[in-house]
Parts: structure tokens; sequence; C-alpha cells
């Protein structure tokens, strides 16, 4: 595979962020402000489905995975969540996001709020993690190339326009500033180094592809579920 090859594979991942959640209507609505507090609650307790969801569908990706080099790095990505003894993890901080909204962390791990859009959206993507090819797993991780332009965002417009929810409970955003880049990168790395075939390229596209569903599925279950 010549470095040509290579750039437009990659070119055709990037191109995918024409299609990712930033642009959905209900992010579009979060990130004007035009949310009332009904909604961004509604928002917070699904969004918890896929936060506990995600350190499943890695660890589905370690256990399908054959290579010690990418497990070493890749396991870091479960501690992130779950976090480890004295440092708390991204569940931990999406919980005080719920409190901070007026959640109690009790109604986020009871699922009272989940709704089945929502459900069968993120259990596809942990299906999709335990059943297909492990690169195509990680291929399908790579929203999180987009992830940061949309974090940024919505810390300035959650301190913008909801001053009802305290600073300290964006936290978990901040974090993910630093974390998505890392992990993005890495997973940009596994699949440019392993899918040089037009089948397998085109393999991880179409994976990337039904991530952005995943995530666009979420979202319009939830601005369903949360009217105006
Ligand atoms: O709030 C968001 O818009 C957003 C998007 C994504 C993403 O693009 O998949 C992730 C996250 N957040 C996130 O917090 C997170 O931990 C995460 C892990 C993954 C993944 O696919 O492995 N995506 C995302």
């Amino acid at each position: 595979m010549t470095s040509s090859g290579t750039e437009s594979f990659v070119a055709a991942l990037r191109a995918h962020s024409q299609r990712y959640h930033d642009r959905h209507p209900f992010h579009v609505k979060m990130n004007e402000g035009r949310l009332n507090r009904r909604q961004i609650q509604g928002w917070v307790a699904n969004r918890f489905y896929y936060q506990e969801s995600i350190p499943r569908k890695d660890a589905a990706i370690l256990a399908n995975c054959p290579e010690p080099d990418v497990r070493r790095r890749w396991i870091r990505r479960i501690t992130d969540h779950d976090g480890t003894a004295g440092q708390e993890g991204g569940i931990e901080a999406w919980l005080r996001l719920g409190e901070a909204v007026g959640l109690p962390r009790k109604e986020l791990w009871d699922q009272r709020h989940l709704l089945p859009g929502v459900r069968f959206a993120v259990d596809a993507y942990v299906n999709f993690a335990r059943t297909r090819p492990w690169v195509e797993a990680v291929a399908s991780s790579l929203t999180e190339l987009f992830a940061p332009d949309l974090m940024a965002e919505r810390i300035a417009a959650f301190e913008r326009s909801y001053p009802w929810i305290e600073s300290d409970g964006l936290a978990y955003f901040r974090a993910r500033l630093q974390q998505a880049p890392r992990d993005a990168e890495h997973a940009l790395e596994v699949v440019t180094e392993r899918c040089r075939s037009i089948g397998e390229q085109e393999r991880a596209i179409q994976a990337l592809s039904f991530k952005c569903d995943v995530l666009w599925s979420v979202l319009d279950a939830i601005d369903r579920g949360y009217p105006d």
C-alpha cells in the first residue's frame, strides 16, 4: 500500500465528521442554549448508559485482540472510565454531572429514565465490539477524532447558557479534552497500520459509519423523548 493509499483512507475516515452527532438538532439546540432543565436532565440520564457501557465495549475489544502491545495501551480506556484506587474515573465524573443537573446518582444507576431507543443503540455498539473483528471495533471508536471540538463547544455553551449547572459538574468534559485526542491518535495508528487492502479499509470505514449511526440514534431517541 502506498502512502497515498493511506492518505486517502485517512481522508475518508476524517470525512465522517460530516456525519458526526455535533450536527444533530438536539446538540445544536444544546449548544445554542435552547434546552430546558428537563431536556438537559434527560440527556444526562440517557447518556449515562453510553458512559457505563463504554468500558464493557473496550473490554470486548481487549478480549478479541491478540496483540499485547495494543492491549497494554487500550486497557487505559477502561481505567479512565472506571477509575482506580484513589483516582476517580469518568463514570464517577458523569454521576457528579448528574448531581449538578439535579439528578440523584441512584436515578442514573437504576435506569429509570433510560429510553428504549438509547438502550438499543448503545447495546448495538457493545455487540458490534463483541462480534466483529477487533480492528473494525477499533475503527468504530474513531468518532473520537471529532469529539474534542464538540467538547470545547459544549463546555463554553454550558458555562454561558446554563448557569444553574455548577461548573464543577463539567469536569467530565474537561478530562475528555485531553483523553479523546490521545485515544483517537492511538486508534488511528492501529487502523492505518492494519487496514492495508481496499477491502480492509472499506470495512473500517463502514465501522465508523455504523458508529456515527449509533450516536445519531441516541440523540434521535432523546430528542423525541424530551420534546420542547
Ligand atoms: O459527548 C460526546 O459527544 C462523546 C462522543 C464520543 C464519541 O464520539 O464516540 C465519546 C464520548 N463523548 C465519550 O465521552 C467517551 O468516553 C467516548 C468513548 C468512545 C468510544 O467510542 O470508545 N467514544 C466516546
